[in-house]
């Protein structure tokens, strides 16, 4: 069995057993607490650049199977396990996540303690680390200055290219930042006509559309990296009904004039309990996310806190004073409770049957 390290910018180091690839990599090591959802977690592009700890201690134990994909392509930088099933038994498995991993040329670390691991990351905060080919290697004194982590990310997930999704029903312009499939999953599911389109798109490319809602995606990165969409998104919000996740959640609220910083370590797991302050009811939520609507920013604009994390009280939901806008840090669309917060995708569509279109394609809410 082949050794690998994993060292962390604090210094700390691991020595475990290499599975997946032998590329060597860099990013920004983080954890997700999941008991299952592995096969999503890796490909969800949100992880682009980072390399995932999973703190289950058994991972790839129902296999890799072709239908749970987020996205076509994983993205991760690298993967950390306690151990990583060498015979998984599902009737769907296709393949072994070492297999899997190989093939997509990303390399992973098993047998390190990812208990201490994850303690360290809370304690210091997400920050960088290397994944070495083997042990011993000079690799242990590389400058971590001197290593940067890249801010390209979206431009890098999202589609080059428009397409559609045919449906009969609401026509939904959805903007690419990393979009995971869950979300054309849920618009697909209620019949959405859906056109995907790239993170650049104007206002004006996507009015051309004559869209009956907007759908803004998750995605990968600081959402200040991505300021011509926080533009767009300006643009859009008094025109047509919108809906965020995640990263775009962030853009809704940057565009609308409030703030966002970096969490410590971040929100990444399937439980995380989730407080809605119009309804009084708490749901558990999938996320994944490193930064936050900073909640004292929201003062100066005409956005609602409508939702709040019950861990640490960070905002969770938004929506708009005057407008058909709103939107959500978690994720509705990963619901392995298995409806938990998928209700949200219903609201948006009757956001957008409540919002009448004028002949000149201009939209006012009523
Ligand atoms: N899943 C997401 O969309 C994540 C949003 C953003 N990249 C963050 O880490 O906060």
């Amino acid at each position: 069995m082949k050794k690998r390290q994993l060292i962390l910018e604090d210094g700390t180091v691991f020595t475990g057993t290499a599975f997946g690839s032998d590329a060597a990599t860099t990013g920004e090591i983080v954890f997700n607490t999941g008991m299952t959802g592995y096969q999503e977690i890796i490909s969800d592009p949100s992880y682009c650049g980072q390399i995932v700890t999973l703190t289950y201690p058994l991972i790839g134990n129902y296999g890799i199977n072709s239908d749970d994909f987020e996205s076509i392509q994983p993205s991760i930088q690298a993967l950390v396990v306690k151990e990583a099933a060498a015979a998984p038994s599902n009737f769907r498995k296709q393949y072994t996540i070492d297999a899997f991993l190989k093939f997509h040329q990303i390399p992973g670390i098993e047998g390190i303690d990812t208990r201490k691991l994850t303690k360290i990351i809370r304690k210091q905060g997400a920050m960088k680390a290397r994944l070495t080919e083997a042990v011993d290697t000079l690799e242990k004194h590389a400058s971590w200055e001197s290593i940067t982590l890249p801010n390209d990310q979206v431009q890098r997930m999202s589609t080059a290219k428009p397409y559609v999704v045919p449906g009969r029903g609401k026509r939904i312009v959805v903007m690419d930042f990393g979009m995971k499939h869950g979300i054309l999953r849920e618009l697909a599911a209620r019949d959405c006509h859906i056109t995907v389109v790239p993170w650049h798109y104007t206002a004006e490319q996507i009015l051309h559309l004559n869209p009956d809602g907007i759908m803004l995606t998750n995605g990968p990165g600081d959402p200040k990296d991505v300021d011509p969409a926080i533009q767009t998104i300006r643009e859009l919000i008094s025109q047509v009904p919108i809906f965020g996740i995640c990263l775009g959640h962030q853009l809704i609220a940057l565009a609308a004039g409030a703030n966002t910083e970096k969490l410590k370590f971040g929100h990444r797991g399937s439980n995380h309990p989730v407080k809605d302050l119009e309804t009084g009811k708490t749901y558990l939520t999938s996320q994944n996310h490193g930064y936050t609507v900073t909640k004292e920013s929201l003062a100066a604009t005409d956005l609602i806190l409508t939702q709040v994390a019950l861990n640490d009280g960070t905002v969770e939901g938004l929506k708009h004073r005057q407008y058909p806008v709103m939107c959500v840090q978690y994720h509705p669309e990963a619901a392995p409770g298995p409806e938990d917060t998928r209700h949200l995708f219903d609201n948006f569509l009757n956001m957008t049957a409540q919002s009448k279109h004028s002949s000149k394609g201009e939209a006012t809410y009523a």
